[in-house]
């Protein structure tokens, strides 16, 4: 089994563009892959490729293999998974609450296919036991889409449902879990420019 974590750190994150400049998502976004990286490193994947359109922030990278390509988010994905000769779980980058006992579960599935859906109808972490019969699309609503892909290919599926495994960190709000349940560097960064704000029926940012 081996691990693909996709990751454009150019410009990423332009949903949080309200609250963060280009330079501090650039920051944040390579703090939140470093974490990804060390949980699946925790979790026994023996071997973390990282498929990014440029070298850009991953010039010093040891911990995990660089594989450059340029095409679009599902087109570089599905040539990886067309190469593959063994399982592989995609794991997006924004993912700083995913733990290794996340991995672990995931990864044990007893379905082909085991999917871990983010908010918003999205695709947080895909674990696909036959790389080579499966393609990617995502975007919209990638969760229901890979599992309409699974099922008409007659591959069966596993939904693993997880709070902190689903919140992947997108927009403004998601900053507030991971101010509330994260830890590590991602976190700390975060906490040094905002505090929770209580004052409200759901708990939301402030500037520091
Ligand atoms: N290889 C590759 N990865 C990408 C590309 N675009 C986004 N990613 C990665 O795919 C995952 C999901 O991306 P999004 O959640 O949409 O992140 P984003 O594109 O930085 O954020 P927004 O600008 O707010 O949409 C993250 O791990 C990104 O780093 C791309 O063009 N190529
Ligand atoms: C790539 C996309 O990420 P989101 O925009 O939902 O975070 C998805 O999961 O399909």
């Amino acid at each position: 089994m081996k691990a693909v974590i996709p990751y454009k750190k150019s410009s990423a994150k332009s949903r949080l563009s309200p609250v963060l400049t280009l330079e501090e998502r650039e920051e944040f976004v390579e703090l939140m892959l470093n974490q990804v990286i060390n949980t699946l490193k925790e979790a026994g994947v023996g071997t973390i490729d990282i498929l990014s359109p440029s070298m850009y922030g991953l010039e010093d990278m040891t911990k995990a293999n660089v594989l450059l390509d340029k095409n679009d988010l599902n087109e570089a994905l599905n040539g990886y998974l067309e190469q593959a000769e063994e399982p592989v779980i995609i794991v997006m980058a924004d993912l700083p609450l995913l733990s290794p006992d996340h991995v672990k579960g995931i990864t044990s599935t007893k379905a082909d296919v085991c999917i871990v859906p983010g908010k918003g109808g999205g695709t947080n972490a895909l674990f696909i036991k036959n790389p080579s019969c499966y393609r990617v699309r995502y975007y919209g609503s990638s969760f229901l889409t890979h599992c309409s892909i699974a099922e008409e290919t007659g591959q069966s599926v596993e939904v693993y449902d997880s709070f902190f495994a689903g919140t992947d960190i997108d927009e403004p709000e998601d900053l507030v879990e991971l101010l509330i349940h994260g830890s590590g560097a991602a976190k700390e960064y975060i906490s040094k420019k905002f505090r929770l704000e209580m004052s409200r029926g759901r708990v939301g940012l402030t500037p520091i």
